[in-house]
């Protein structure tokens, strides 16, 4: 089977939600870079993979996806059987509910966190306090819910590493590196279940490579 590629920079917490899975599946990879710097990623060749023009895209054979989730969907189903299997064997309404919740009610306050202080500084840009505190704000709501959910059940989904954990932790791990880790560590059930899956070894497989600054004082 000619090796699966995933297209995108080891750097971009969508690439990394990619390489998780792929990781957990046990699955070997080829990384073929697009550098956001020169706009490949907005250049036809790039395009015919993803009309959208974001990272990442996989091509698995004659198949080519794009959307992060969709992907990990996929691999997750195809590969139900190599390495962990991230996907009851049962319907699981909390392993649906959770899936959306990470894309739904997580991603879109701790995207904007992870940008503003951890990609922008990079960048040489700042921080705007304005949206930093909105979606500080609005991720504390966010993962009180968490905390209570994770009072009573190891996982997202009940007893059971799944996909809906495993589609959390690129951010959940980017987040850790800012000065609004302490969104994760206050909580005590949010935190020990972050310190769990980041504990497995295909996670920190999946991070090691990644050149990220050195943690800031909290603010
Ligand atoms: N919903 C999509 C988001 C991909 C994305 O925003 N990718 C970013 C880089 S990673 O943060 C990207 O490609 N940005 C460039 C652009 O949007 O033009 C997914 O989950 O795959």
């Amino acid at each position: 089977m000619a090796p699966l590629k995933l297209y995108g920079l080891p750097l971009s917490p969508n690439v990394v939600r990619v390489a998780t899975v792929l990781n957990e599946k046990g699955l070997e990879f080829e990384v073929v870079p697009v550098d956001l710097t020169t706009g490949a990623h907005k250049q036809p060749e790039f395009l015919a993979l993803n009309p959208f023009g974001q990272i990442p895209a996989l091509e698995d054979g004659d198949e080519v996806l794009y959307e992060s989730r969709a992907i990990n969907r996929y691999i997750a189903t195809k590969y139900k059987s190599d390495g962990a299997d991230l996907l009851p064997t049962i319907p699981s309404a909390k392993l649906e509910v959770w899936l959306e919740v990470e894309s739904h009610h997580f991603y879109p306050n701790a995207s904007p966190l992870v940008y503003h202080l951890l990609v922008k500084p990079m960048m040489g840009g700042a921080p705007d306090p304005l949206v930093v505190d909105k979606h500080a704000h609005q991720l504390a709501k966010v993962l009180d819910i968490y905390e209570d959910h994770l009072a009573k059940n190891k996982y997202l989904a009940g007893d059971e590493f799944t996909l809906a954990d495993a589609n959390h932790m690129s951010y959940l791990f980017y987040l850790s590196k800012t000065p609004k880790a302490g969104l994760v560590a206050e909580r005590p059930h949010v935190k020990a279940w972050w310190e769990d899956i980041a504990a497995r070894p295909a996670f920190k497989k999946t991070v090691a490579g990644i050149p990220l600054p050195p943690p800031p004082s909290a603010a």
